[in-house]
Order: C-alpha cells, then structure tokens, then sequence
C-alpha cells in the first residue's frame, strides 16, 4: 500500500459499537490476538464499548501488540456531568486512542464540529491519539458539497487545537452513504478525499495517517489500501467477526 512510498505505518481500526457481551468480546479478542501477534508493518486497534475496556486490556490486550481505543469521550474533563466517560479516565484504563466526531454520535446526539474540537483536545491533552470522523451524506455529496463538509468539519479542530495537534492525529474519512450500508466508496472516491483532507493539513500533512471507513470489507480492502493516500480503515461491522478483521488487517501489510 501508500506506506511503501510515503512511510506512514498503516493502522486497521476495530469499531465495536453497540455490540457484545463479555463473552463475545472475549472470544473476539482472543481470535484477534491469537492471529495478530509477533511483528507487523500495520496497527491494529480494538475499540470496545466503555464497559468492556477494562476487561480487554486486563484479560486480553496487556502482553498483545493490540492497542485499546474508545468509541468517544466526554466534552468535559470532570464534575457534574452524569453518564460521561473523561479523556482522563480512558487513558487512566490503558487506553491509547479515542474516537472523536463518529458520524453515529453527530447525528444521533446531534453533536456539533465545536463539541467534537474539544472532545479532540481533550484526548490529546490526556496523552492519547484522537481518531477524527469526518465525512458527507449522500445529500451532501449530490450536491457537490462534500470538500466544503470536510473542509468545514476538519477545520473546526484545526481552528480549536492548530495545525501541531493534527499533526499527532489519526483522520478517519467515513462517508455517512457507506456507513452500514455495505456500499463503499470506490477507491477513486475515496482517494480524492484523503488527498484533500491532507491538503488542507498543510506540510505535517504527510506524516498524518487518513483511514477510510464506511462498509470495508476484507474483499474491497486491498483495492482501497492501495491508493497512495489511504493508510488503513475504520472497520465497523466486519469487525465483528475475527477472521474477517484478520483478512482486512492483512490487506495492510501487503
Ligand atoms: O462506522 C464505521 C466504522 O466507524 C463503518 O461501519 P461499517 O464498516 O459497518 O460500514
């Protein structure tokens, strides 16, 4: 893939959602690490919901070269604010990413570009990595709007955090037409998009690693790494299963 040429270290991204009970996500992990382990060009991440966190990194995750993430992150760092989960408290549990601004939690909890900002500054400023969702509806893109959507949803963190913070950041380019849907983006699709949204970053640009999410599956995985601006995925409900995460992991390396 891009990596070969441009140095970035690909990353596979598990997004659990709503899914599983501890004994799913035992037997998820321990299928993931018992096929993921020893030296790989890619990085693999899992992010469980909140209350298997502590199970994952406890049980399963602590010896692996799996790294933990969280689906999201409060706005606010600590006080009244019942049924949040801080940044602080993720990486106090061995979390080392945290997914910011899933187009899940912006339409279903109306979240808005300024709350996902400081959502992302707050993950850096407790010593993780932000995974930044960004991404157009099918409205949007028949209207030939989707650059000004990314360009509007990746500057409001440019604007809260500067360009630095980018720098130290994962992007995730989810089109919200290929979320669940089992349409993905072509390659072509998806490639001009990534190559924007690294324009927009300016020079450190280069270093920053933009996924692609929206219906990846381990059949359509190899032909979107290999554009030259793709460096992994954000991987929904094929993630589910751990051979078909394997197989998309995989795809990373080649
Ligand atoms: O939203 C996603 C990952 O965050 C993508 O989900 P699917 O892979 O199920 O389309």
């Amino acid at each position: 893939m891009g990596q070969l040429s441009n140095k970035r270290r690909p990353i596979i991204i598990a997004n659990w959602k709503l899914n599983g009970t501890t004994a799913f996500v035992s037997d998820l992990l321990d299928g993931i690490t018992e096929q993921w382990f020893g030296v790989h060009q890619a990085e693999v991440v899992v992010c469980p919901a909140f209350i298997h966190l502590a199970q994952a990194v406890n049980e399963h995750l602590a010896h692996s070269n799996v790294a933990l993430g969280a689906q999201d992150c409060s706005q606010f760092e600590e006080g009244a604010y019942t049924g949040d989960v801080s940044a602080e408290m993720l990486h106090d549990i061995g979390c080392q990413y945290v997914i910011v601004g899933h187009s899940e939690r912006r339409r279903f909890y109306s979240e808005s570009d300024a709350q996902v900002a400081k959502k992302f500054d707050l993950v850096h400023q407790s010593m993780m990595t932000p995974i930044l969702c960004v991404g157009e509806t099918q409205e949007q893109r028949e209207a030939g709007k989707t650059l000004d959507v990314i360009k509007r949803q990746v500057g409001a963190a440019l604007d809260y955090c500067g360009v630095e913070k980018l720098a130290r950041s994962v992007v995730a380019y989810e089109p919200l037409w290929a979320v669940g849907t089992g349409v993905t983006a072509t390659p072509d699709q998806a490639q001009e998009v990534h190559a924007f949204i690294r324009e927009l970053l300016g020079p450190v640009g280069q270093a920053v690693r933009i996924v692609y999410g929206g219906s990846v599956k381990a059949n359509n995985a190899e032909t979107l790494f290999a554009e030259p601006d793709i460096d992994g995925a954000l991987v929904g409900g094929a993630a589910l299963k751990a051979d078909d995460f394997i197989e998309i992991c995989k795809a990373a390396e080649l």
